[in-house]
């Protein structure tokens, strides 16, 4: 098959590897010319996961025409703010039925869209639209180390052409109808990531982690409900599995930026020291527009939202969280 994928960074770069390594014609979209020649000449990305060879069926482009030319599926993987210019930079080059599969975790700002309601704003078609979350960091799925994901359209035959295409040995993928929960749930598990990073650095305990992470999904099941979409997809791959790796994994970028906040670094400061984005710093404010469209409450993450953009000291926030009044455990 002839897969675009469009995004070079870390999950961009494993995911090509992925395809390729099953056999498909693979052209990745970079936006630095450094990066294509490195993929072009020694299957390398000299930007992200630089130890790790990539196969010789992916080849790099900084045009989007290159790399959408005869494209029979499509694979979204950069950051979640560039939804909208991302669809409308491959309109030209697509065709209405091309397949879309997006890997990208977040809200748009502003509107409080999902990333598979603007590329359906923009380009039209739903069905030929699917996500593609779990607990996969791309350091592990570069090195095959087994792992599952899930596959959400609602098109059954979207969600069945890139369930088969993603496959591998080493890589499970599952099909799921509920498009809508698998990417609320991909944005704000993100979210919770950060609660469990600031609450490592306050010197806290795994009690506390466990505490934020099983709050932090009754929030998520809340808001998923509210948006249309189904409680049972937050206690899946996309749910409960993406929110423990990020929360637990050393290589997640959310958890080690809110340890960095709970020791005093801002997200200007953090911003500057590293070239890798930290989607849930976005979600927690985008995922408040969503939440008050369907008045849904949400104390950790607007707490989160508050320790990033109002500079609240993380320690503040403590005595608030748990001085709530007391309630029943499912309401
Ligand atoms: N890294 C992972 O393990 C992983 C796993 C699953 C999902 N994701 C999601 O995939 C998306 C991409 O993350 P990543 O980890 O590959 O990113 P990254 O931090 O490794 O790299 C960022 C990438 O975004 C590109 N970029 C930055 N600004 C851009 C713009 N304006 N237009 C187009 N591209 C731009 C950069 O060139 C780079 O390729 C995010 O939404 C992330 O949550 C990441
Ligand atoms: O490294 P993070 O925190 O951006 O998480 C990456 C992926 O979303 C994990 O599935």
């Amino acid at each position: 098959m002839k897969v675009s994928v469009i995004g070079a960074g870390s999950w961009g770069t494993a995911i090509a590897h992925l395809l390729g390594s099953a056999g498909n014609r693979v052209m990745l979209w970079a936006r630095k010319p450094e990066v294509c020649e490195g993929i072009n000449e020694g299957h390398r990305n000299p930007r992200y996961l630089v130890d790790s060879p990539i196969s010789e069926n992916v080849r790099a482009s900084t045009s989007h025409a290159e790399v959408l030319e005869g494209a029979e599926a499509v694979v979204i993987v950069t950051p979640s703010n560039t939804m909208r210019e991302t669809a409308v930079a491959i309109q030209p080059f697509i065709t209405p039925e091309t397949p879309i599969a997006i890997c990208s975790k977040g809200v748009e700002e502003g509107t409080g869209l999902l990333p598979a309601e603007v590329f359906a704003e923009v380009l039209g078609g739903i069905e030929r639209i699917a996500a593609m979350t779990g607990p996969n960091h791309a350091e592990e799925v570069i090195k095959r180390v087994p792992s599952g994901t899930v596959v959400a359209s609602q098109g059954a035959e979207t969600a069945r052409v890139f369930q088969e295409l993603f496959a591998a040995e080493w890589f499970r993928t599952y099909v799921s109808d509920d498009i809508i929960g698998a990417e609320i749930c991909a944005a704000f598990k993100n979210v919770v990531a950060i609660a469990v990073g600031a609450s490592y650095g306050m010197g806290f305990g795994d009690n506390t982690a466990a505490l934020l992470m099983t709050r932090g999904s009754a929030e998520m099941s809340r808001l998923v409900e509210a948006c249309g979409g189904q409680a049972m997809t937050c206690m899946g791959l996309a749910g409960m599995g993406d929110m423990i790796v990020t929360c637990m994994s050393e290589h997640s970028r959310n958890r080690t930026f809110g340890h960095r906040l709970a020791q005093g670094t801002t997200l200007d400061e953090y911003r500057a020291e590293t070239h890798m984005v930290v989607e849930g710093a976005y979600a927690c404010r985008t995922l408040h527009t969503l939440a008050t469209k369907h008045g849904v409450d949400l104390p950790i993450a607007d707490k989160v939202r508050s320790i990033v953009w109002d500079d609240v000291p993380p320690a503040d926030v403590v005595s608030e969280l748990l001085g709530r009044s007391l309630k029943p455990e499912f309401y």
